[in-house]
Formats: structure tokens, C-alpha cells, sequence
């Protein structure tokens, strides 16, 4: 592991699934992590986990840098507390909407110039639909972008902590103004928070029956539909305005489908369905690959393993040791079968050698 960036104390303001998952990340690199929460449980399981030690506040800290990693709706006035209570320190917020934390800052009496230049916003674009700090990973910034979005009142000093902050957790940095940031993240993020949901919905009074026929393709659409609704009130709310926008655009797209689906042997209507599927395509292609890089198109191979404990780690361990690594991993199982199925990704030119080795091993593959 590299020397880190930041030498600590931080400090952790809300220990949910990021800001756990920030402590479990530093002290991975050795640093101290102080952590403070309105919640004295999620405090205290984010000490038992080891994502740091507990603000005793009798201490005199002096800590380097401050994370909020409290709800949006809260992050400016703990951000403003943090600036005022520890002059020496830098502050970050790791919040999901941007413009709308600085503003407020900027409104609130007594955060002057001089505090804000220590004070930067950042998103890391990591996370799950969990919440809490029971779901927190050390290793969940790895290769994930993490943007910065410094205000004009910002200090290099204060940018250069932030981005040490990502380095040290293993992020790809970016860089937008706070208004860019929420425009991309209304499309990449918000939008298919809501897709997920309104796709999910759609199930909550469906017959069991038709519901025991799901597969991934109903899986890999509804993940985040999971999320905790109190957080996206807050993250929708606050990115009301470049939502609709792409919303309005989504909405035309579906009437046309409609009308289209309505009178599906009509002329054109086959081209005009080919053409949602295309243009789909065409939007898929273009989301990055791992590490920020390119977009890659990775080769997929099913395993069938017997249902019993230990099976998916022998698998793994056995991958491991032939030298593959793998991209992504999904499990599934046939209704009513003593047996799994392992479906992984590989980078395509390493796909033929696995099979060839996990069939050598004994595995029964799917080709
Ligand atoms: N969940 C994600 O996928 C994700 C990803 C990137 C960024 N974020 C952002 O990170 C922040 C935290 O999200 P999370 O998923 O960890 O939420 P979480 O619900 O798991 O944790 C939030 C924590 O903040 C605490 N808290 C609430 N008010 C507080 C206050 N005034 N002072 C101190 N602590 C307070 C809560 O008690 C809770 O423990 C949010 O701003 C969110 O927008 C979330
Ligand atoms: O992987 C997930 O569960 C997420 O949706 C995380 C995700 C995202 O949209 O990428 C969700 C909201 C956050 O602000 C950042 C990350």
C-alpha cells in the first residue's frame, strides 16, 4: 500500500454507510479517525466495526480534516458547526447534491469568506441501497469516481486535502462546479433512483405467481428501489429543478411508446420499437468500465456449484488461484434445485482459458 496523503486525525461527522466506510477505509491506512453521531447506536456500531474511536468531547482535537457525512438536508449547518468548532481544520461534505449546500452556507449567518475557504464539497460515487453502518465496507470507494466540487472561495490548501481524502480511499477524482455536478448526477444517479423505483412499484400488489418467475433481468432493474426513502426525499427534493427537465424528455419517450404499443401491427410501429432498443443500446455502451477507463464489454460464464456451504468460496478461491480476476459476480438459483448458479465476468480475452481451467478442476460450466 502506498504512503497515505493525509496524516489525521479526521474527523467523521455521521457514521451511517459512508461515513463508517470512510473510517474503515483510513484506518485501513493507519490513520485516526475520530467519529461523531446525533445517533449514539450508530456511533457505537461504528466503533465496534473499527471505523474509528469514539469523540470523547473533553478531548482537544485539532484534526486535519472533517467529513460530514450527514443527511443533505442537515450537511450545511453541520458543516458551518464543524468550520466554527475547529478553526484549524479542513471540511468536507461527501453529500449527493452540491449547488444547494453551498448556497445555503453561503446564506447562513456567520460562515464568513475566510471560513469557507476551508470548506470544499465532494461526492464519491459509491454506495449501496443500504444504510447504516452495519453495510459499511472499507473497500467501497475503490476505483469509483469521487468528484470535488471546490467554490470560488475554496483554498488550494483545502482542494489538496479533499483530493487526499479520495486518493487515500483509492478513488478516480473528478472535478465539476456544484451546478454541473447536480445536472450530472440528476441523469446518471436521481434518474435511475427513480426508474428503479417506479419499475418496482409496479410489483407491489402483482400475483406471487408471476413474481416467482423474476430473473436478473427484474433483479438488475430494481437494486437500488431498496434505498432508504427518507435520504432520496431529501436528494430528489434538492435536485427538483435538472430532474424535470430530463424527466420531461423520458415522459415523451414513453407516450410515443404508447401510442406505439397501442397499435403495435400500425407501419412503423416495429421500427419504432427497434428504435427504443437501439437507442438503449447505444446509451449502455457508453458507461464507463471499472477504474473511470473506457467502457468494456465483459464475457459472462455460468457455474453451476451443488447448494451447500463453502461451494462460492472454493469456487472463488480456485479462480483466485488460477490468476483470473474477476469483474462481477451474480448468484441465482434454479426454483426448487440443490444447485446454484455462479455467473461471472471476465475480461474477454481471459474468458476461454478459465472455462478451460474450471472445467479441468471439475466445474461444471455453462457455456
Ligand atoms: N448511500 C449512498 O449510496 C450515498 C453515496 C454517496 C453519498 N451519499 C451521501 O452521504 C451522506 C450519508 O449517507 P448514508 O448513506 O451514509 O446515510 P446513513 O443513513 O447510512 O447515515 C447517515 C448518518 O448521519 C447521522 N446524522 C443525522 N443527522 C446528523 C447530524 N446532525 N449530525 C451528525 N450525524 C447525523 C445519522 O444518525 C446516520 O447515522 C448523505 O448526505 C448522502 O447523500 C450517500
Ligand atoms: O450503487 C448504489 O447503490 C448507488 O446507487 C450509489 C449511488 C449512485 O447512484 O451511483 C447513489 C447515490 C449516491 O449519491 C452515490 C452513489
Amino acid at each position: 500500500m502506498n504512503p497515505s496523503h493525509l496524516t489525521g486525525p479526521v474527523l467523521v461527522i455521521g457514521t451511517g454507510l459512508l461515513g463508517a466506510s470512510i473510517g474503515l477505509g483510513l484506518r485501513a491506512r493507519g490513520i485516526d479517525v475520530v467519529l461523531s453521531d446525533t445517533s449514539p447506536s450508530a456511533q457505537a456500531v461504528a466503533v465496534d466495526i473499527g471505523a474509528g474511536r469514539g469523540l470523547v468531547h473533553s478531548e482537544a482535537l485539532e484534526p486535519e480534516l472533517i467529513v460530514v457525512a450527514a443527511p443533505p438536508d442537515v450537511t450545511a449547518d453541520v458543516v458551518a458547526a464543524a468550520l466554527a468548532e475547529y478553526p484549524g481544520a479542513v471540511v468536507v461534505d461527501i453529500a449527493s447534491v452540491k449547488a444547494g449546500i453551498l448556497a445555503r452556507l453561503r446564506r447562513l449567518p456567520g460562515v464568513s469568506a475566510a471560513e469557507l475557504s476551508r470548506y470544499v464539497g465532494t461526492h464519491p460515487m459509491a454506495g449501496s441501497e443500504r444504510s447504516g453502518p452495519v453495510a459499511a465496507r472499507a473497500e467501497l470507494f475503490s476505483s469509483t469516481p469521487w468528484v470535488l466540487c471546490p467554490s470560488e472561495e475554496s483554498s488550494a490548501a483545502a482542494i489538496k486535502v479533499a483530493h487526499s481524502l479520495a486518493i487515500d480511499l483509492g478513488s478516480v477524482v473528478f472535478r465539476f462546479t456544484p451546478d454541473d455536478h447536480d445536472e450530472a448526477v440528476a441523469l446518471v444517479s436521481h434518474l435511475p433512483q427513480i426508474m428503479a423505483s417506479l419499475v418496482a412499484s409496479r410489483l407491489q400488489d402483482s400475483p406471487a405467481h408471476a413474481l416467482s418467475l423474476a430473473g436478473n433481468g427484474l433483479r438488475d432493474v430494481t437494486r437500488i428501489a431498496a434505498s432508504n426513502p427518507a435520504m432520496w426525499v431529501q436528494i430528489l427534493g434538492a435536485n427538483a429543478a435538472k430532474l424535470v427537465e430530463i424527466m420531461r424528455g423520458v415522459r415523451a419517450d414513453v407516450n410515443r411508446l404508447i401510442s406505439t404499443l397501442e397499435a403495435p401491427t400500425a407501419p412503423g410501429a416495429h421500427l419504432d420499437l427497434a428504435r427504443l432498443i437501439s437507442e438503449g443500446n447505444a446509451g449502455q455502451t457508453r458507461i464507463p468500465g471499472k477504474h473511470g477507463g473506457p467502457a468494456q464489454a465483459y464475457a459472462w460464464l455460468t457455474i453451476l456449484v451443488e447448494d451447500k456451504p463453502g461451494q462460492i468460496a472454493r469456487l472463488l478461491t480456485e479462480i483466485g488461484d488460477i490468476g483470473i480476476n474477476v469483474e462481477d459476480l451474480r448468484l441465482d438459483h434454479s426454483a426448487g434445485r440443490e444447485v446454484g448458479m455462479v455467473e461471472l465476468s471476465v475480461v474477454p480475452n481471459k474468458r476461454v482459458a478459465l472455462v478451460q481451467e474450471l472445467t479441468d478442476r471439475g466445474w461444471k460450466v455453462i457455456l
